[in-house]
């Protein structure tokens, strides 16, 4: 590529941000990657020197600086990164951070441009704040569990969707960028309080606000939306593939009902509650006369609402996803899907490198954000960083296969980090 075209390459929207996230297990390291995806500079401060295997697996663009916060210097270091970082997140319960001296307000003294996002379960005050929890008890707590699920069975928590990543990551990334829009205008930073109960609960507004419409009248698993409707389900095809069908509006429930060689007149109306049994009998029937690839021959091209249901491996691959290239290759062939939504001018440039080690980029970026040769050699004489543990990083990397990967200074490969 030549000079100028690289020149014409426009920064990522989030470059030159520069964010410190503490290891957690699902939502935090996906609020770090979304920000990274996006350009930010991630540093995933991992465990010195216990940590032997990372439980990121969201890793993807972000460096990795191993800290026993535990230890006065170890806290110290990262209160010093902290002066130097714009974001921070953290994902441990509630008095955590203050019991190792790093709460908001020494951190937001230091650095009062500092945003400091919370990322827990319960949030930081009420009855459960110092609970332990996973992604289920959240989304229990919120009341949208109780919606879940098909007839005459008991709720069912769509895998760790809901709690860690929709209203967790997602919504904490949301509230980072919110908060940062807002100290352009301000100069100051903030403490941002992401409880997922109230994460799940927030992107259940509609279910909230469709109450008083008579959508949810009927037990769980036999309303509009939640498996009750004939015509908005899954169906099982000859080959043991299934079709999702979600024609609501007539126009599209009359285009099934053509798909499937049914003549509207001698059905039932489609908001007929008491035949939603019946009809399902019937299209389940007539799905299981062919094959997932017939019925895309079938609906492929109309506006039925009727999609094949694809597992991974068939999505990375099929026509629609490829033509707009929603999946990404990593330099270790794993596939994982692209970052959304796709900004025009300034769109996320995923790293295609493996995630990083723990504690792989100690050294590189202590000295990026100001620390002396000296006083990273300070940190190792007093263990922070200690052989053994320097030891275990050289495995991991001889290794290669322990961890998923992708080391990505910043400030070499992306040219995006400022330092402070
Ligand atoms: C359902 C999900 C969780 C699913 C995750 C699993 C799918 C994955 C978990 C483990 C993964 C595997 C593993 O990594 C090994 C392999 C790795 C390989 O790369 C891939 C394959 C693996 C097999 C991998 C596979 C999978 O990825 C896993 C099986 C969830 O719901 S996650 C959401 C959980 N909730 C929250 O995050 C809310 C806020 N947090 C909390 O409530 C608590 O943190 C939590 C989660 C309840 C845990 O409580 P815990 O008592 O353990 O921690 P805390 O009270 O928060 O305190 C933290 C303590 O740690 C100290 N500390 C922190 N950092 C440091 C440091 N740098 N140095 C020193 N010390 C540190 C801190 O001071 C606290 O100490 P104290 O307890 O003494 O105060």
């Amino acid at each position: 590529m030549s000079r100028r075209s690289a020149a014409a390459i426009p920064a990522m929207a989030l470059s030159g941000l520069r964010v410190l996230e503490l290891a957690g297990l699902a939502p935090a390291p996906l609020c770090g990657m979304i920000l990274a995806d996006f350009g930010a500079c991630v540093v995933r401060v991992d465990r010195a020197p216990r940590s032997t295997v990372a439980v990121d697996v969201q890793g993807r663009g972000k460096r990795s600086l191993a800290l026993d916060l535990k230890r006065p210097p170890g806290a110290a270091a990262l209160r010093r990164l902290c002066g130097g970082a714009d974001v921070l997140i953290e994902p441990f319960r509630h008095g955590v951070m203050e019991k190792l001296g790093l709460g908001p307000e020494v951190l937001m003294h230091e650095n009062p441009r500092l945003i400091y996002a919370r990322l827990t379960g319960f949030g930081q005050t009420g009855k459960y704040a110092k609970s332990a929890g996973h992604d289920i008890n959240y989304v229990a707590l919120s009341g949208v569990l109780s919606k879940l699920g098909r007839k005459s069975e008991n709720p069912y928590a769509p895998v760790n969707l809901l709690a860690d990543f929709a209203g967790g990551g997602v919504l904490c990334a949301m509230g980072i960028l919110i908060a940062l829009y807002e100290r352009t205008k301000s100069g100051k930073g903030q403490i941002i309080d992401a409880s997922m109960v109230e994460g799940i609960a927030y992107i259940s507004s509609f279910l909230w606000k469709t109450q008083s419409l008579g959508f949810w009248n009927r037990p769980r698993g036999e309303n509009l939306l939640d498996s009750g409707a004939p015509f908005y389900e899954t169906y099982r095809t000859s080959d043991g593939k299934f079709m999702a069908v979600g024609a609501i509006e007539p126009q599209f429930y009359e285009q099934l009902l053509k798909g499937l060689g049914l003549d509207s007149d001698e059905l039932p109306e489609q908001l007929s509650f008491s035949d939603w049994p019946e009809m399902k009998k019937k299209f389940a029937s007539i799905f299981a006369k062919k094959t997932q690839t017939e019925w895309c021959r079938i609906f492929d091209g109309t506006d039925a609402c009727v999609t094949p249901v694809l597992s991974f491996d068939d999505a990375a691959s099929h026509q629609h996803n490829k033509q707009r290239s929603s999946f990404i290759k990593n330099d270790r062939e794993e596939i994982s899907p692209r970052p959304a939504p796709l900004l025009s001018r300034t769109p996320a440039v995923p790293s295609l490198k493996r995630d990083p080690f723990i504690g792989e980029h100690t050294e590189e970026i202590l000295l990026e954000y100001g620390f002396t040769k000296n006083e990273i050699a300070q940190l190792y004489s007093d263990k922070e960083f200690s052989p053994p543990a320097r030891r275990l990083f050289a495995e991991q990397r001889d290794e290669g296969s322990l961890f998923p990967v992708s080391p990505l200074s910043c400030s070499s490969k992306r040219g995006r980090f400022v330092p402070g």
